[in-house]
């Protein structure tokens, strides 16, 4: 449809949201990571230059590494890619590369070639990069020990016969040696674990644990991800290590013997001094790529390269609060290839405090006779909680950062109390047609998690007068008891808050009337998406909601104001685009996978972007939820440049009113929303004074920025 018509919005619309889909964004990172490629180019020529001569690349991506094999000299390259997507471009970039008929390109899973099937003989050499920041989660270790059994020459065995050694295999990378260390981080912790104990004027004590999906249990369900991903060097407020880096793992991918024990090899467990007191909020993880013996590439937090390290939140009831010369015990495992870490107890003065039971006050410790003492039979003898607890709640970790945000809440309580106050006035001067005791209707359309209904339902019990009668489109069963829980615990009538069950597929369906004859006080709807962009179909759902609402009745927000600032960042520029063919070591791939360029980045930390201002922040667009003929789909404003640079990209952000005074913004520390910014297709080099003249146009909820002097 683009190539039809690249103008037509909803295409370009979809497109992006299909690019960002189809082709991840360290494709991007990893071709703009000349360090990188220089390093495997060594090492795949120093290979071929010792005789390997048949060369498989797995996981070839846009063929870079089989590429680099064929320059290097070797006589046969075969690559495979299973994604489709990424398949067709590496034939593409092979091509135009002059490469075609050199390199035998499949589209399947390595674990699926077999011999003379897909490729003739057994290769000398694999090289791969099917890695992740958990290291072994694209499935490398499964890969490697079906390559050896299937596709590989035997590994060179050191021979005491004075035959020479026959053609042997090897695989790029070598190995990988995986460092992990604890960290305190608040911005991790409010992500994972509830931080308050009451917000709007709710109380939460009656939750005794939330956690969120992420979690390496063996009770886990299996939606859980063993990890998730930050970039440590990039997150707001920082973080503080409270252990040193320590060694957790060294695996030789030349060994298919280990590797097949790794993945059997029962749980390993390690002491970890701690060097600094503080909270344990996760273990943070990252691995050196050992190429070859001289050539390793590191995904540390300590590096400035671009890789995000895996982060394995503590997710015990109690803050684990540690001590300089406690121990951490760790366990470890590669269960169903995954790496899988988690802090199971703190050694103190001889005793070990198991986390999982350590909010009894006792502490049920297993004193140790004496340090020698085999740790494992201690924790063995500690009996592993399995009483599951009762108000223990799963929540997505953008659901539980909004649950923290207390301002956020206490704004909302303030704009609905006055809007309350104000209904209530009017009602009472119109006394003679509805009695005082009509309840106000109230419907919180939120996506995912929210409270609001609830605090609004509290609200009406407050002023003793009519009541509200709150309705909440949660659907989960488990956050609708989560909602009764609060409900009870603060003393809500449950009759007070009732489920607006949304399951019905159109907007339509969910947005009407609370009953016939009946109206809508406050409609609350959901308008940014954490990543930063504004939830599609918003327009039309306001529109809808303000034919449902009655005299005097309000959408929260009714207003949203858009502001942004221009900015130089590198950083961004090598998340979007390949840089021309001086990153990937002069072989021309950039034009083929910048197809793939997405003009608006999402889920960014605009306050730890390695960024230049180029000029103060100015509003770019507003969007009136309550008058929808206020609205315009395009704007232009001048923004006056206050820096000298290059101008390569439009951060934006929100500031949500409420009401008419009271307002909450997207960029704020405590704010569980993340900006976006629009990255220009060409950048615009500046001078201090300039004007730059930029069109803001929404369309369909997706907003589009040009730029020009
Ligand atoms: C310093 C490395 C680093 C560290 C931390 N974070 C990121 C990186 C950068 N590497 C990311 C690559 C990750 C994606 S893997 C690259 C491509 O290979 C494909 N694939 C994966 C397995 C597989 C297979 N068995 N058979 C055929 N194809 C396969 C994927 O479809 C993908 O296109």
């Amino acid at each position: 449809a683009l190539k039809l018509r690249p103008d037509f919005p909803e295409a370009k619309e979809n497109f992006y949201r299909v690019a960002n889909w189809l082709v991840e964004r360290w494709h991007f990172l990893m071709l703009n990571d000349h360090g990188r490629n220089r390093k495997y180019q060594l090492a795949i020529q120093r290979a071929v230059q010792e005789g390997c001569s048949t060369v498989l690349d797995i996981g070839t991506g846009t063929g870079i590494l089989g590429m680099c094999a064929k320059k290097a000299g070797a006589r046969e390259v075969y690559a495979c890619e299973l994604s489709k997507t990424m398949y067709e471009l590496a034939c593409e970039v092979v091509s135009a590369n002059g490469m075609a008929d050199s390199i035998r390109i499949l589209h399947m899973k390595s674990l699926e070639m077999e011999i003379p099937k897909d490729i003739p003989t057994r290769v000398s050499l694999v090289v791969t990069e099917t890695v992740d920041a958990g290291l072994l989660g694209e499935g490398i270790i499964e890969s490697l020990i079906h390559a050896w059994k299937h596709l590989l020459l035997p590994p060179p065995v050191i021979c005491i016969c004075n035959s020479a050694p026959s053609q042997t295999g090897r695989v790029i990378p070598g190995g990988a040696t995986v460092f992990g260390m604890a960290v305190e981080c608040q911005e991790i912790r409010r992500h994972h674990r509830l931080c308050v104990s009451a917000v709007g004027g709710l109380d939460l004590e009656a939750v005794r644990e939330i956690r969120s999906p992420v979690s390496c249990s063996v009770d886990a369900d299996e939606s859980a991800e063993p990890y998730t991903t930050e970039r440590l060097s990039r997150l707001p407020g920082g973080f503080t290590a409270l252990t040193g880096p320590c060694r957790m793992l060294d695996i030789d991918f030349n060994n298919v013997q280990e590797l097949e024990s790794l993945c059997s090899r029962k749980v390993m467990r390690l002491r970890v001094p701690v060097t600094q007191e503080g909270v344990v909020d996760a273990l943070a993880v990252w691995f050196q790529l050992h190429l070859d013996q001289e050539n390793s590439i590191s995904t540390g937090p300590q590096e400035n390269t671009c890789w995000e390290q895996a982060i394995y939140p503590v997710q015990s009831l109690a803050h684990c609060s540690v001590k300089r010369n406690d121990e951490l015990l760790l366990e470890v495992s590669c269960r169903d290839a995954y790496l899988r870490l988690c802090c199971v107890a703190i050694v103190r003065d001889g005793q070990m405090f198991h986390l999982d039971s350590m909010e009894e006050e006792d502490y049920s410790t297993v004193a140790l006779p004496n340090p020698e003492v085999d740790l494992c039979s201690a924790l063995a003898s500690l009996q592993t909680r399995h009483d599951t607890v009762s108000n223990m709640f799963t929540l997505e970790c953008s659901e539980i950062a909004l649950l923290n945000n207390v301002n956020y809440h206490n704004s909302f309580r303030m704009a609905v109390e006055k809007l309350l106050t104000s209904l209530r006035s009017s009602r009472e001067m119109q006394a003679s047609e509805v009695s005082s005791s009509e309840p106000f209707y109230m419907l919180d359309v939120s996506e995912g998690f929210s409270v609001l209904s609830l605090l609004t339902a509290r609200l009406g019990q407050d002023s003793g007068s009519s009541l509200v009668q709150a309705y909440s489109s949660v659907e989960k069963d488990q956050h609708q008891a989560l909602l009764r829980l609060l409900a009870q615990s603060n003393g809500v009538e449950e009759s007070a808050l009732q489920f607006w069950l949304s399951h019905v597929e159109d907007d339509s369906a969910v947005l009407q009337r609370p009953a016939s004859e009946k109206l809508w006080s406050a409609i609350v709807l959901d308008c940014i998406e954490t990543c930063g962009l504004i939830r599609q179909r918003l327009m039309e759902k306001a529109t809808l909601a303000r034919c449902l609402l009655e005299d005097g009745g309000r959408i929260f927000p009714e207003r949203i104001v858009i502001h942004g600032l221009l900015v130089e960042s590198d950083t961004l520029l090598q998340e979007s685009a390949v840089q021309g063919t001086d990153p990937t070591l002069g072989f021309n791939i950039a034009p083929f996978i910048n197809q793939f360029t997405v003009p608006v980045h999402v889920f960014l930390d605009l306050s730890t972007l390695e960024c230049t201002h180029l000029s103060d922040p100015v509003e770019l667009f507003t969007l009136d939820l309550m008058n929808s003929s206020a609205n315009y789909i395009s704007r232009g404003i001048r923004v006056r440049v206050s820096a000298p640079g290059k101008v390569t990209a439009v951060p934006f952000w929100y500031q949500i009113y409420l009401d008419a005074d009271l307002t909450v913004t997207t960029f704020s520390q405590d704010s569980h929303w993340k900006q976006a910014a629009v990255v220009l297709q060409c950048p615009l080099v500046v001078n201090t004074g300039d004007w730059v003249q930029l069109t803001i146009q929404l369309h369909k909820s997706s907003i589009s920025i040009t730029a020009v002097r």
